[in-house]
This record gives C-alpha cells, structure tokens and sequence, in this order.
C-alpha cells in the first residue's frame, strides 16, 4: 500500500477493529502493564520475553521488533510492554504522520539511550523516511541533508541505541530491506473465543462490572477474535445490564444487549448481514460481481471489499472467485435460508442442507 493512500475506516462500527478519539482513553485503562498480563499469543509472549531477557542480561537495549497482525490484537499494547520491562521511556508515532525524512530525523535525534520507539503503520511511511530508518536501525546514524541541488551535503548524525518497535497489518506489506533489519518479528494471531473469555473477565474486574462466565462467553463468540472488539462490546453490556437490569453481565444480558446494538451471534453486524443478504436474496448465492453487489446494499465498493468482506471471507461465509463473489453453504446456514437448487454456493450445500 502506498502511504497516501486512506484505507476505508472500520471506525463508528461496533465490531469495528479500529479506534480513535476517546475510545483510546477508555483503552488505556485496560491495558495489560506486563508480559504475565497479556493474555494469548503464547508464541510471541515466550519469544519476546526471551529477547526482553537476554537484553537485560546484556544490560544492552533490546533488538528491533516488528508487530505484524490485525488492528486491535495488542501490537501497541506489547510495544508498551516492551518499555515496561525494559525499564525505558516509550515515544510514539506512526507511519502516516512521518511524510518527510525530517520528520523522522526530527524524532530520532530526541531519543534518549534506550529508548523505545513505537511506530503504527510503518508501512505507510514515505520512501524517504524509509531509507533514512534503514541506516539508523543499523549504525544509530542519520544522514541530514542540509541544502538543496548541487551544493546540498549530508551531515552525519549519530543516535543513541534505540529499540524500534514497528507495527502493520502485514509484514509483507514492508519492503525486504526494512523488513530483514528487524532482529524480532512477531507474528500476532486473531484470539480463541477462550482467550478473548480471560479477557473479558480480567477487563470486567478493571471495569468493577460482576460478569458470569456465561456472560463472558457470550460477548467472546461475538468479538471476531479481537480484544478491542471484546472490550468495546463488555462495555456497551454493561450499560445495557445497568440500565435494564441488576448490572450483572450474564449470558442473557449479553444477548439481549448485542441484539439492541444488532451484532449478531457470531459477531456480523448490519454491513455484513447487508451483503450476506443481497448476496443469498438478490443473487442466488452468487457468483456476483463486487460492483453489483456494493450497489445493491447502497456502499462503496471499498467498502465492502475491505470493510465488510475480510471478517466474511475469515469467517467461511463468503469467497471471492474470478467470477465473482459466491456464498458458502455455512452463510446460507447462517442466515437461515435454502440454497436453490443447483446453487453455485462453493464446495456444494453441507449434507443435509437439503432436508426438511
Ligand atoms: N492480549 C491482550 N490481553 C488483554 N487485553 C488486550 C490484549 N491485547 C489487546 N488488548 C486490549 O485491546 C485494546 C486494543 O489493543 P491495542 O491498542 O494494543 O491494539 P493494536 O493492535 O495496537 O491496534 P491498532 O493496530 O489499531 O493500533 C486495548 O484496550 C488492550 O488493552
């Protein structure tokens, strides 16, 4: 992706993966402060509590790390973490914001000794910016180039060791040579409905919210593997659990709650039974093309090709041909429907389907 280029923005949704605004405050308050905190991602914990471990063993600053994974998995809350238990300060920025090489140079000639630097997004970052992170990565060094044309020179600056901590969506959205300088890559997964349930707990504790396990359950089977998603969801339980009832967040609540906010039990919000629908209803299930089918649910196209389609596709419900968007048999289970007969729907109706 190219840095100047906005992706379609999630936020405003329920089940939308990213935040903004004061969401990120309530946030803050959630946030696990150490490593034994962090629940899941049982791989990347044990790594990076190796390489935290042996840096501090070193009495050096930790190599450079990168984050890769969806939006709301824990990237800038494991980047904060990093600081913690290394005892350093934590500066944080993100791609976007760094158009120009001085920005950066800016940033990176005001960092103390081992300091951690969180970058978000390091992938939107300009082409510039980028080759000037590659030599400080490696040498703590910066070229700034003073003046412009023929009589422009470059002033060497040294750093003092840093940690950079990068984060994005994908690391093979990151050119090799940025990619390869990171000593530490850790690859962050979509949670298991188990791990997001210790989630919602510890959260609801912070929260001081009483919530029974069937409670946590049932907001976990609706978070779409996501901690902010489950954490956004407890929070609007709770009000509907406080308003409406004796504030306990029980299964019922839970329910109840989310069917008010129309996130539906495996987390697919209006958008996405919107295009579920015209797909079954208007399309026979498919194949249809994504310009028909944003026009029939009245979106942009990007909208639904990057908003609403991953979750659909991560969740089996929906595929993406070369002839164009086709539904599973599990999305007309989902919605309750029959599949005409002699459906295109992929991989043939589940047995069964067909009875009754
Ligand atoms: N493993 C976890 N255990 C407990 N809470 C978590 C965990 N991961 C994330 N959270 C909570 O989820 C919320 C979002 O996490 P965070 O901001 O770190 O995500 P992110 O991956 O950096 O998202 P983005 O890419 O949008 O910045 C925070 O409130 C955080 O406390």
């Amino acid at each position: 992706m190219n840095w100047d280029e906005e992706p379609p923005q999630d936020t405003g949704r329920l089940v939308g993966a990213t935040a903004e605004g004061e969401e990120l405050a309530a946030e803050a308050a959630l946030r696990p402060k150490d490593l034994t905190e962090f629940v899941g991602q049982p791989k990347v914990r044990e790594q990076l509590d190796l390489v935290l471990r042996a840096a501090r063993a070193r009495g050096g600053t930790a190599d450079h790390v990168l984050l890769s994974g969806a939006p709301g998995l824990g990237k800038t809350t494991l980047s904060l973490i990093i600081a913690a238990e290394m005892g350093a300060p934590i500066r944080i920025t993100s791609g976007p914001a760094i158009q120009h090489a001085g920005d950066l140079a800016a940033i990176l000639s005001s960092l103390t000794e081992g300091e951690v630097l969180f970058l978000d997004e390091i992938h939107r970052m300009s082409r510039p910016a980028e080759e000037m992170l590659y030599m400080a990565m490696e040498d703590f060094r910066v070229d700034v180039i003073v003046g412009k044309g023929p009589g422009a020179t470059a002033i060497p600056l040294e750093l003092p060791p840093f940690t950079l901590v990068g984060a994005t969506t994908r690391a093979g959205l990151l050119p090799p040579p940025l990619r390869d300088r990171f000593g530490f890559t850790g690859h962050m997964e979509f949670y298991a409905p188990a791990e997001l349930e210790r989630v919602i707990q510890r959260s609801a504790r912070l929260l001081e919210v009483e919530t029974t396990d069937g409670g946590a359950a049932e907001i976990a089977g609706r978070s779409r593997g996501t901690p902010r998603i489950a954490n956004r969801l407890l929070r609007r339980v709770r009000d509907y659990a406080q308003v409406k009832g004796d504030g306990v967040v029980t299964r019922e609540a839970a329910s109840r709650a989310l069917a008010v906010f129309e996130v539906d039990g495996r987390g697919l919000d209006r958008l996405d039974r919107s295009v579920l629908e015209a797909l079954l209803k208007l399309f026979g299930g498919g194949p249809v093309g994504l310009s028909t089918l944003a026009v029939a649910v009245g979106e942009e196209r990007e909208t639904v090709e990057e908003v609403a389609e991953p979750f659909l596709v991560r969740e089996g419900l929906l595929a993406r041909t070369p002839r164009g968007r086709v539904a599973t048999p599990a999305a007309w289970e989902h919605l309750g429907l029959r599949p005409p007969q002699g459906t295109a729907a992929v991989g043939g109706p589940p047995e069964g389907l067909f009875e009754s």
